[in-house]
């Protein structure tokens, strides 16, 4: 009884921290902001052109993708400013491969979603 409370104790502190490591990244990063209003905006484009099961599934995958690698990436930054503030070409290519990273997620993304939806725009503007 006793764990079981600490168990569900435990799971409600890390949801909480994690979600203050989400409104830290969105509230200090522009890029994230982007990244969720494109998110938003394809959503809404998603209900306007009544997007498939199988494709709601993708969309969603890439919004996982592009977000998450996004807060990996903001996190590397942080943790390079803190611990390496100087100029060093190390720390400086070590943000170069998260934003590499970053780019690799929202060009995918960009794939996906013109897969997608230009098909279904053509069609809506015939
Ligand atoms: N300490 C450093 N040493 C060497 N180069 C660095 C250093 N800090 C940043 N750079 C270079 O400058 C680039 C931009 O770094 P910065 O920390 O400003 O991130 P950013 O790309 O502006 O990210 P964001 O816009 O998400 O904050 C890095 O990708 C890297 O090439």
């Amino acid at each position: 009884m006793a764990s079981d409370y600490q168990e569900i104790k435990q799971k409600t502190i890390g949801l909480k921290y994690a979600i203050n490591g989400l409104i830290f990244a969105f509230k200090n990063e522009i890029n994230m902001r982007v990244h969720v209003l494109v998110t938003i905006i394809v959503i809404m484009l998603g209900f306007f052109f009544q997007v498939s099961f199988t494709e709601w599934v993708l969309l969603f995958l890439t919004f996982g993708l592009v977000l998450s690698s996004e807060v990996f990436n903001t996190a590397v930054e942080m943790l390079l400013d803190y611990l390496a503030p100087e100029w060093h070409p190390k720390a400086g290519i070590i943000k170069d491969l998260t934003a590499g990273g970053v780019l690799i997620a929202s060009s995918i993304a960009l794939i996906i979603g013109a897969i997608i939806f230009i098909p279904k725009i053509i069609t809506w503007m015939m």
